[in-house]
């Protein structure tokens, strides 16, 4: 898939794991409280995100990839319990754990400003009744820009993420849906908040588009912020992050440095998401992922495993594998093997 791999090494060589991270999730668990059952949305999560670094979260639609960037915002409805900690650490500030920290504190110093996130469906989340210049240059100069300075700011953000000065001053129902996805890219980006968690940034654009908003969040990473993108695009994950992590069923399988996860997938169910690609085997992942209401109390992918043994009956226990993986499989492909 050279085609695809149009980001070069280098790029790839700024993450600074050296610095303490800059966002480190630990044993992460969201519960949603339905009439007759608990929906187990993310599951003893692990995660740790480095200055500079560009974390791709990969999986199928509703295995708790939104969920986990609204949790770590605080922006899960009342029937949701979070447990576990996620502490963030922004340059110059002290350490915040999201998880235990408080609305107020999330309302205050952690939303929109250490952490900006771009919401998987903008249209809905873009206030109606203002145009995008308004909410963009509302947002700079609620993030320190002057009055005079705040338009020709938004008029630069608004280039950045692709669209049109001129765009602006449509409002929301204006926008096409690949012009909204934009305008919530610019005004996430706009106060440059250390950690962007991106849910699929390039829903709508077209391949042009994608690829400059991908190069986008790329560069901001090569400058120093991170980035936590969310996507089903397999070929974006690997253009542009550091890292991958596999989610399966509420849990991380399989978490990674990029090239090694492509090269070589350990955990069977990497291997079926890429074999899955149209420049590979083109065979999807045969079968259905679980109802999270109803999660088996082991892998909750060996029903679709052809590696599967009696086993897997019980829950694997994360391994590293590599030099800085993580993996969860009691049958992981050996190192090398074609996926
Ligand atoms: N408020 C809620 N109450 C109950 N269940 C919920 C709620 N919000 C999300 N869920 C469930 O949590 C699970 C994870 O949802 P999530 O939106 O994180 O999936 P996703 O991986 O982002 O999927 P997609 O790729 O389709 O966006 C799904 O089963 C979803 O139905
Ligand atoms: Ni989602």
């Amino acid at each position: 898939m050279t085609a695809t791999r149009a980001a070069p090494a280098t790029t790839r060589t700024r993450t600074r794991t050296d610095d303490p991270a800059l966002l480190e999730v630990d044993g992460l668990t969201v519960r949603f409280r339905l009439r007759d059952a608990v929906v187990q949305a993310v599951t003893d999560l692990h995660l740790t995100v480095h200055p500079g670094e560009l974390l791709a979260v990969v999986g199928e639609s509703g295995c708790g990839k939104s969920v986990l960037a609204h949790a770590l915002l605080g922006l899960l409805p009342g029937n949701a319990t979070v447990t576990g900690r996620a502490r963030l650490r922004p340059p110059g500030g002290d350490v915040v754990d999201l998880v235990g920290c408080g609305e107020r504190h999330l309302a205050r110093t952690v939303r929109g400003r250490a952490v900006g996130l771009v919401p998987q469906s903008p249209a809905t989340a873009l206030t109606p009744v203002r145009t995008g210049r308004h909410l963009l240059v509302e947002t700079l100069r609620a993030h320190g820009h002057t009055r005079r300075d705040a338009p020709v700011a938004a008029d630069r953000v608004a280039v950045d993420v692709g669209l049109l000065p001129d765009d602006l001053d449509r409002y929301p129902h204006e926008l096409s849906g690949g012009m909204a996805q934009r305008l919530a890219t610019a005004l996430a980006l706009a106060p440059d908040p250390p950690l962007l968690l991106a849910d699929e940034p390039t829903t709508g654009l077209d391949r042009p588009l994608v690829d400059h908003t991908l190069d986008l969040l790329r560069r901001r990473c090569d400058s120093g912020a991170a980035v936590l993108l969310i996507t089903h695009d397999l070929a974006a994950a690997r253009r542009v992050a550091d890292t991958v992590a596999v989610m399966y069923a509420s849990r991380i399988v399989e978490h990674r440095p990029t090239e090694a996860l492509f090269a070589a997938p350990a955990h069977p169910y990497t291997a079926g998401l890429l074999d899955a690609l149209p420049d590979r085997a083109f065979r999807p992942v045969p079968g259905h992922p679980p109802m999270l209401t109803d999660l088996p109390a082991g892998c909750a992918f060996a029903p679709r495993c052809g590696r599967a043994t009696d086993g897997c009956a019980t829950l694997p226990a994360a391994a590293t594998v590599g030099d800085s993986g993580r993996l969860s499989c009691h049958h992981p492909l050996p190192a090398g093997a074609v996926a």
